[in-house]
């Protein structure tokens, strides 16, 4: 019920406000509330939020090349699925170059997201978050009755696979987004055959195992408005996505952070790059040899960042184990994870708060 649940800004730590405070029901309207100079206390993430955010020139984020990928040339694609396979156990984080996603789409995409959390409070009203299953839902922060800390954005998620949802406003929403979402599931699909065989898999075990040809995609839309105190919030705290693969595009505007060798990294994007993170299920179906990435989101005084990531998960009744040949390597031959349906952990992992990796942690043996 996260949007529904209005904020209310505590007077205390609004001494800057010119206007008594109103009912907050979105991070927007807070945001653009007039005089606005320091943020509510619910917003305020002081833990750990400076540790260690590494130098650019510390390590190279990958980078695949996915027209080398589908490429005829043997060699070449093996070259890649070495690549592929190496960056999902070191960083569970790579940006993909020459996907054939035309530029102007991803604006467009950008361009229609924005113009959904630019709608009117009265407008998005319809698609108040009434839980995970719901296909279409807005809100804000994360899980906002949940979450110990408030997140500085606004989120809109919309299931568009197996079937395809479309809020009707803006009205060119429906053709952008299923136009830009099969495109980034052919992407994403192939980039898990790779992923498949880089673990000494069948190209196709993902995809037929998890039953990829009714596998959940989501959009998850994100809105960062100015902060004016963007060091002292976060505009998602660290998490990992339950899917397999999230691919993720922005407007321009930097802001997304991976942990890697227990240190921040910003994700300087290559533009017209995907920024790729794998998920808890490919964790769990690689036994642990691919770590779902921790990342997280931070926000700016001046700019709006919007961010959509394209979430790709098994079918929702599939049950994901370790796959059984990856076990001959495992200490004692034993599974590190429990089966779990995919459907179950969504429901897990969507209704608690944001919390590292919490989620998977329940599952591990
Ligand atoms: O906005 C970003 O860069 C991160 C978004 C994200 O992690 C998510 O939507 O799961
Ligand atoms: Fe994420």
């Amino acid at each position: 019920m996260a949007a529904t649940t209005p904020l209310l800004a505590p007077k205390a730590s609004q001494p800057c406000l010119t206007q008594p405070p109103n009912k907050i029901t979105s991070i927007k309207t807070l945001a653009e509330s007039p005089g606005l100079t320091t943020i509510p206390s619910k917003y305020i993430y002081s833990c750990n939020f400076s540790d260690q955010v590494a130098s650019d020139h510390e390590y190279t984020i990958p980078v695949i090349d996915y027209s080398l990928l589908i490429s005829a040339n043997p060699n070449q694609r093996s070259q890649v699925i070495y690549e592929l396979g190496k960056a999902c156990e070191e960083w569970g984080f790579f940006m993909v170059i020459n996907h054939g996603v035309p530029e102007s789409l991803v604006k467009r995409m950008i361009d229609v997201v924005g113009g959904f959390f630019n709608l009117t409070e009265g407008d998005k009203l319809e698609f108040t978050d009434k839980g995970v299953f719901d296909p279409i839902r807005c809100g804000t922060s994360f899980n906002a009755s949940m979450d110990t800390v408030l997140s500085w954005k606004d989120f809109l998620k919309v299931f568009v696979h197996p079937e395809f949802h479309s809020p009707n406003n803006p009205p060119e929403f429906r053709g952008i987004s299923s136009d830009y979402v099969k495109k980034v599931r052919g992407i994403a699909r192939e980039l898990l055959r790779g992923i498949s065989e880089s673990l000494g898999l069948e190209k196709n075990y993902i995809d037929e195992t998890l039953k990829l040809e009714s596998g959940l995609q989501v959009i998850a839309a994100n809105f960062y408005p100015p902060c004016p105190q963007p060091a002292l919030a976060m505009g998602m705290v660290p998490h990992s996505d339950h899917g397999l693969l999230t691919l993720l595009i922005q407007n321009g505007i930097d802001g997304l952070q991976v942990k890697h060798k227990d240190k921040w990294f910003n994700v300087n994007a290559i533009p017209n790059s995907l920024l790729v993170n794998t998920g808890d299920h490919l964790e769990i179906l690689s036994n642990g040899k691919y770590k779902s990435v921790l990342h997280r989101a931070v926000v700016h005084d001046k700019t709006t960042r919007i961010s959509v990531a394209m979430a790709h998960g098994p079918c929702l009744d599939a049950v994901v184990t370790p796959a059984p040949k990856l076990l001959a390597d495992a200490e004692n031959h034993q599974p590190a994870y429990i089966g779990i349906k995919y459907k179950d952990y969504l429901q897990l992992q969507q209704s608690s708060n944001l919390d590292g990796k919490s989620n998977l942690d329940c599952l591990r043996v």
